[in-house]
């Protein structure tokens, strides 16, 4: 791209040149000659203007609201260097979208080859550089070499502005510490007099000062804007009232069409099996995280870019200095640490201000391995902060907000907005997020969730089996949600996510809900529980006909020891009162059925979260979970001798006694009762039928 000239400047005395360069009307001018927009946004005129002046300046402005162009600007309106530290990435892609536009930008980092790093030198020594803006990469400043070429070109009077890119990072209360970014403090020592801007899209008020006292900055302006982000409709969904939060993801991305879209995951295995399975749904999608080597990120990066794919399935490593503007939905498929971390996220969409979405599924699961997470994370922050044990209470007080983000009721946009100390009117929003535009669903589903929070502490149990909240959301109707009592007797739950339908029954089987439920509505719950037990069946065949992801018995074995020596300290704990052997082999089929479609990674994080389950929980809850396995084992015996051609006559007699006489259904047909067979239904009436036919025991 050719060089496009700089944009003549009158000439006359210093002084009134001096101040020319800082008048709006020569600013706006360089605005619309280098980047064609015909004014500034929020207060960057104000930090231009102080950086020219000569003044520190610390510039807080939301995600996507032109930061860059605060340095940008100064850049080329008078002669000589801006420096810019900036996170790899983040560097690169703005040096290419300059050099696009003309202007004579240079990115000095380790992944430039030797000639071309030679090439900026010498421009630099040159006396006369032709480079107006250099980007640099925070660990290069702290090299003894390049700071002394730095200090050579300050002597010369041709270092005009220090820029700090994602000035947060040098915060270890930020949400994205980097001790690269702490050597920074050096700059102010050898180049005093140089402006320095801090900028970042971080609002906490411990992270602002933090940065003005580590930078040294003198006096700072400090420019703070709105941190609401206008464009952006935000959700919650819950995973755990989902059918299958996968599919939900998907049949989300494909109906938004052809989408530039984000989906954040946790972990990187989590990342390609999430892509894989998105790829085979159809979906133009890949991988992007930290395992992956340089050349296949930056080309999934550039395929992303290039709209050769659309969705990108990442883990946090996918992140800052990201520019593409028209990033239309941005998922979290796990609950990011902080709200700064998920604001900064979310707000990779819709950087051109037109509608856009962000979309978080939220889980118990999710929520428990996280917390266990920060609070084994402490040492990485413990640099700044006295203890360990400190900064893992920080990281989790950080994390709460994002939990009360998921579980509270109220407007989400206005909670983003209050935890970076914004006044919020209750106007703001809009209906821009699913609390306001669908406030009863929303409770409801928060309902719903307390219910199956309290199962799991009541009998260790796992999840309600619900349709998709999305789809009611869609539909404007209400949703589907059915278990809806908070005390719910879950003595006979077992933790299971199964698709089989077991929730099903489990549910029905629990008297104090049942009277809320018409017999229609009942079912017509069994129905689509039948449909989804079906659906599942199928794809999990056409899942396995393609399966690298496979999990092979090896695999399974493996896992069952995992289990089997997690259990084993618990029988210890519960007074050798649980059978080992049958209580591994059942939580693990449970994992399997649960991610076994899914993939490796899914599978194996269920499987260490059911081992985390054994060595947390209490005692009661252990002995209710682990005493009903080992019910359902006899039952399943039991219904291996039942269900016969014979007896299945006998099992729909006892079905009609049984259900009426707890007040659940009054009819149930045939076909019903056959995937109530086929769901393994029974051997969860089977301990109930005894009591109403006592013969059954023979
Ligand atoms: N005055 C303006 N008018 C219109 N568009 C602008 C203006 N200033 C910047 N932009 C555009 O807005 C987009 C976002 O800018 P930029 O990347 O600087 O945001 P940012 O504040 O650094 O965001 P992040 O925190 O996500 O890095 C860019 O595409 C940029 O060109
Ligand atoms: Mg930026």
């Amino acid at each position: 791209m050719q060089k496009k000239s700089t944009l003549p400047l009158s000439d006359a005395n210093a002084n009134r040149k001096k101040k020319e360069v800082r008048n709006k009307e020569t600013l706006v001018k360089l605005l619309r000659w280098h980047f064609g927009y015909p004014d500034f946004r929020g207060m960057q005129l104000d930090a231009i203007q102080s950086v020219l002046a000569g003044k520190d300046c610390f510039c807080l402005m939301p995600t996507g609201g032109g930061k860059s162009m605060c340095y940008q600007i100064p850049a080329l309106a008078k002669p000589g260097i801006v420096l810019v530290v900036s996170p790899l990435i983040g560097g690169e892609n703005q040096v290419m979208a300059l050099k696009e536009k003309g202007i004579a930008a240079d990115f000095l980092s380790s992944t430039k080859t030797a000639d071309a790093r030679v090439k900026i030198h010498e421009d630099l020594d040159s006396g006369k550089p032709s480079t107006r803006l250099l980007y640099v990469t925070p660990e290069l400043i702290a090299t003894p070499g390049f700071m002394s070429k730095l200090t050579k070109i300050y002597t010369r009077g041709l270092l005009n502005l220090i820029a700090i890119d994602e000035a947060h990072c040098i915060s270890s209360w930020g949400h994205d510490f980097r001790p690269s970014y702490r050597k920074l403090s050096s700059l102010r020592s050898h180049l005093p007099d140089v402006p320095i801007l801090a900028l970042t899209a971080t609002a906490a008020p411990k992270v602002q000062k933090d940065v003005v006292e580590s930078l040294r900055m003198q006096n700072p302006l400090i420019l703070k804007s709105s941190f609401n982000r206008p464009n952006i409709y935000y959700e919650v969904r819950y995973k755990d009232l989902l059918d299958d939060a996968f599919a939900d993801l998907s049949n989300t991305l494909k109906s938004l069409g052809d989408v530039c879209a984000i989906v954040y995951c946790l972990e990187r295995s989590m990342c390609d099996d999430l892509s894989s399975n998105l790829s085979q749904s159809g979906i133009s999608c890949a991988a992007y995280h930290a395992g992956l080597n340089n050349k296949m990120r930056t080309s999934v990066l550039d395929d992303w870019i290039s709209s050769k794919i659309k969705v990108v399935v990442a883990t946090v490593a996918f992140g800052m200095g990201i520019d593409r503007k028209d990033v239309r939905i941005v998922c979290h498929f796990n609950i990011p640490k902080s709200m700064e971390a998920f604001y900064q996220e979310s707000g990779r969409a819709g950087r051109d201000q037109l509608p856009s979405r962000s979309l978080l599924y939220y889980g118990i699961d999710d929520r428990k391995r996280m917390e266990f997470i920060l609070s084994k994370s402490g040492s990485k922050k413990s640099q700044a902060s006295s203890s360990q044990e400190e900064s893992s209470k920080i990281s989790l007080i950080a994390f709460n907000q994002m939990v009360e983000y998921c579980e509270g009721s109220g407007c989400r946009r206005k909670r983003i907005l209050e935890s970076f100390g914004e006044q919020v009117a209750a106007s703001l929003c809009g209906k821009t997020c699913d609390a306001c535009r669908h406030p009863n669903i929303v409770a409801r589903c928060l309902e719903d969730l307390k219910t199956v929070c309290a199962l799991r502490h009541k009998s260790g149990s796992s999840r309600v089996f619900i349709t998709s909240a999305t789809a009611a959301i869609n539909g404007e109707q209400l949703s589907e949600f059915w278990n809806r009592g908070e005390e719910a007797s879950g003595s006979e739950e077992d933790i299971s996510d199964s698709e089989d339908g077991n929730d099903v029954v489990n549910n029905l089987t629990r008297s104090k809900l049942q009277s809320r439920l018409g017999v229609n509505e009942k079912l017509a719950m069994l129905q689509r529980a039948e449909e989804n037990f079906y659906r599942n069946n199928n794809s999990y065949k056409q899942n396995n006909k393609v399966d690298k992801n496979a999990i092979s018995d090896p695999m399974r074995g493996s896992s069952r020891q995992r289990l089997q020596n997690a259990l084993k300290q618990v029988h210890q704990r519960l007074d050798n009162k649980i059978e080992v052997d049958t209580s591994a082999s059942f939580l693990e089929d449970e994992c399997y059925k649960k991610y076994g479609k899914a993939g490796k990674s899914f599978y194996y994080s269920q499987v260490a979260s059911t081992v985390r389950w054994l060595t947390t929980a209490s005692s009661s809850e252990l002995m209710n979970r682990l005493c009903a396995i080992n019910a359902s084992a006899e039952a399943e015996q039991s219904l291996r001798q039942l269900n016969s051609p014979s007896n299945r006559h006998l099992l729909w007699i006892l079905v009609q006694k049984m259900i009426p006489a707890m007040n659940t259904l009054v009819m149930l047909d045939q076909k019903l009762l056959r995937v109530l067979c086929q769901w393994k239904a029974v051997r969860l009436i089977i301990p109930t039928c005894h009591k109403y036919h006592p013969s059954l025991n023979s």
